[in-house]
């Protein structure tokens, strides 16, 4: 498969390596600096760039019906209008805020986890991310879809970064060192707390992730979800 890579950073690097290990060319290097763009050579467009440039990348693709796996955070108030722009050019797209089959198989234990927790009055959820200083972004994208599969198994209506409010989630965003990923979900009560936690250890399982939905998704046009991809029904 020939994949172009949008934003040659640290995830576009770590995905160059796992692409070619499992047998795939990189063609384009796309990064701020790039003139030419050499979309007829492309099957599939993989972009972790940054939150300003993602919406005119992913777009881009799409008017050349070049299929797109996005993993930038931050980009997403333009989310419904890359949707349609993929549609009316009956291209493919993927985006998932969190490429990794851990995260996505803990997005699935939040659910079920806020779904037993939301009759229980006496504990209240919080949140909190940790990610290394550079991260652009707050609160990290995957906390923002952990906080929505919460809001959608209960009556919490919405998230707040460092605010306590009544049925609202408060998320606290930590920046240190070099942290790849770590996620935090607690309840507490008055006599106890609930856990569970995510900590990813590298980018592998990110750049692991992206490069089988570039595979899955060859041949389909439509929008789907790393749920689609995983099977996880
Ligand atoms: N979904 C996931 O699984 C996942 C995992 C890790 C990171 N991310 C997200 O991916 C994005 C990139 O993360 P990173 O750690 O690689 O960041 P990074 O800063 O190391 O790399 C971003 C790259 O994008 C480049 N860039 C800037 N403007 C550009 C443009 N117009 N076109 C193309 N590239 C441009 C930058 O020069 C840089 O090389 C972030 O939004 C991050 O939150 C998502
Ligand atoms: O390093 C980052 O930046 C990450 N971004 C994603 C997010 O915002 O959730 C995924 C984890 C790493």
């Amino acid at each position: 498969m020939n994949i172009a890579l949008f934003g040659y950073g640290k995830m576009g690097r770590m995905i160059e390596q796992i692409a070619q290990d499992r047998g795939h060319t990189i063609v384009a290097k796309v990064d701020v600096d790039t003139k030419e763009i050499p979309y007829h050579k492309m099957d599939v467009a993989i972009d972790f760039s940054t939150p300003e440039s993602a919406f005119d990348n992913i777009t881009g693709c799409f008017e050349h019906k070049v299929p797109v796996i996005c993993g930038t955070t931050g980009w997403l108030s333009n989310y419904d209008q890359a949707v349609s722009i993929c549609n009316k050019n009956q291209s493919g797209f993927i985006y998932a805020s969190n490429f990794s089959l851990g995260v996505n198989i803990f997005f699935e234990l939040n659910s079920y986890l806020a779904k037993m927790m939301s009759g229980l009055e006496q504990y209240n959820v919080s949140m909190e991310e940790i990610h290394h200083t550079q991260k652009l972004d707050a609160p990290s994208g995957t906390a923002i879809t952990l906080a929505e599969g919460i809001i959608a198994q209960s009556d919490y209506k919405g998230w707040k970064l460092d605010q306590e409010e009544n049925n609202i989630i408060p998320i606290t965003s930590k920046r240190e060192g070099m942290v790849p990923g770590t996620h935090t979900i607690s309840y507490g009560s008055s006599v106890d707390s609930i856990e569970i936690k995510h900590t990813a250890h590298n980018r592998e399982g990110f750049a692991l992730g992206a490069v089988i939905a570039s595979e899955w998704i060859q041949g389909k046009t439509g929008v789907f979800s790393m749920k689609d991809v995983l099977n996880l029904y």
